[in-house]
């Protein structure tokens, strides 16, 4: 096994953490406790994992957290009406609402909704647009975390070919922006491919470093991908299996297959998953700081 090869997640999320608490410890002197607010609507199984996760990530960490879980029947005038009430409230200085929101609820109305200030996601059209502009006001948690493993890892980027695969608001969008900006030092050449991509494999073929993010399991094959290219598997995807759970997961990459041609891989868990997880927690220091006027950076 090229155990080498595997570029897992929680190495680089301690040393995030390691940075996290000595920021929190600053906040702490100041008398500020930071405190996460994550709504949750309806019962997504794979939200409830992701939120009880980030629950006991504050709970580990000494930051205060709180976590709203509503009906899936909550309507939207509800949900707004909550988000306006924590966005008024001193005491809570980071808000995220757990996504997909249920189909009768537009989620652009609600995330332009939450105080951008509070924003820890980077869905705020503000803080979205800020991130283009260059000028990010916190960054976008899976992203940003998949460019603190390259950092971690030693993988040059700068004027490297990265082929992102997906375009969603969530990965593929900021993380295209990302990879290619002069801020994040980054500095690659970017590619975005998507379901509607012509040819897609000759695309990704050319990719140093591909990112698949688009939630199809398995989808990059081996014949996809370049010989010593570097592997960052964002898909989270269940598949039915004969174990307690009943399921397995597994990335949007074909693990197996894509190894043996790959100079590094991101495993699937423990690969990106817990990289969101400890970025999110920077975020939370980072807002609250901001909110209290305190220089922790
Ligand atoms: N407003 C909002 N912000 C988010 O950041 C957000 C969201 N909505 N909706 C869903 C996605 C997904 N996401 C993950 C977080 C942690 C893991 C994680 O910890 N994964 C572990 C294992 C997960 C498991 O055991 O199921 C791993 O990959 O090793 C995965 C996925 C945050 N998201």
């Amino acid at each position: 096994m090229q155990k080498d090869k595997l570029l897992k997640g929680k190495p680089v999320a301690d040393h995030i953490y390691g940075q996290v608490s000595e920021r929190l410890k600053i906040l702490k002197e100041k008398g500020i406790l930071p405190r996460l607010t994550v709504i949750l609507v309806g019962d997504d199984p794979a939200s409830k994992v992701y939120v009880s996760r980030k629950e006991k990530t504050c709970q580990k960490l000494g930051m205060d957290s709180e976590t709203l879980h509503l009906p899936a029947a909550t309507s939207q005038a509800e949900l707004l009406q909550l988000i306006e009430k924590l966005n008024a409230d001193r005491s809570t200085h980071g808000i995220l609402v757990q996504l997909p929101l249920p189909s009768h609820i537009d989620e652009h109305r609600v995330l332009l909704k939450i105080d951008p200030d509070k924003d820890v996601d980077c869905f705020h059209p503000r803080n979205v647009g800020l991130l283009v502009s260059g000028k990010p006001y916190v960054l976008p948690c899976t992203p940003a975390g998949i460019v603190e493993m390259l950092k971690y890892y030693q993988i040059q980027t700068e004027g490297k070919h990265a082929v992102i695969i997906g375009r969603s608001n969530i990965v593929g969008k900021p993380m295209a922006n990302l990879l290619m900006q002069k801020a994040s030092a980054a500095n690659a050449t970017v590619t975005v491919v998507h379901s509607r991509t012509k040819n897609l494999p000759e695309f990704t073929r050319q990719a140093d470093i591909l990112v698949a993010a688009m939630g199809r399991p398995e989808f990059v094959k081996a014949d996809m991908v370049k010989e010593g290219a570097v592997v960052i598997d964002v898909g989270i995807n269940r598949k039915d299996a004969d174990n307690e759970k009943g399921y397995v997961l597994v990335g949007d990459v074909a693990f197996d297959e894509v190894l043996p041609k790959a100079a590094g891989i991101t495993p699937v868990p423990g690969g990106v998953g817990p990289m969101t997880i400890a970025m999110l927690m920077h975020n939370t220091l980072t807002v609250a700081a901001r909110q209290n006027q305190i220089a922790i950076d």
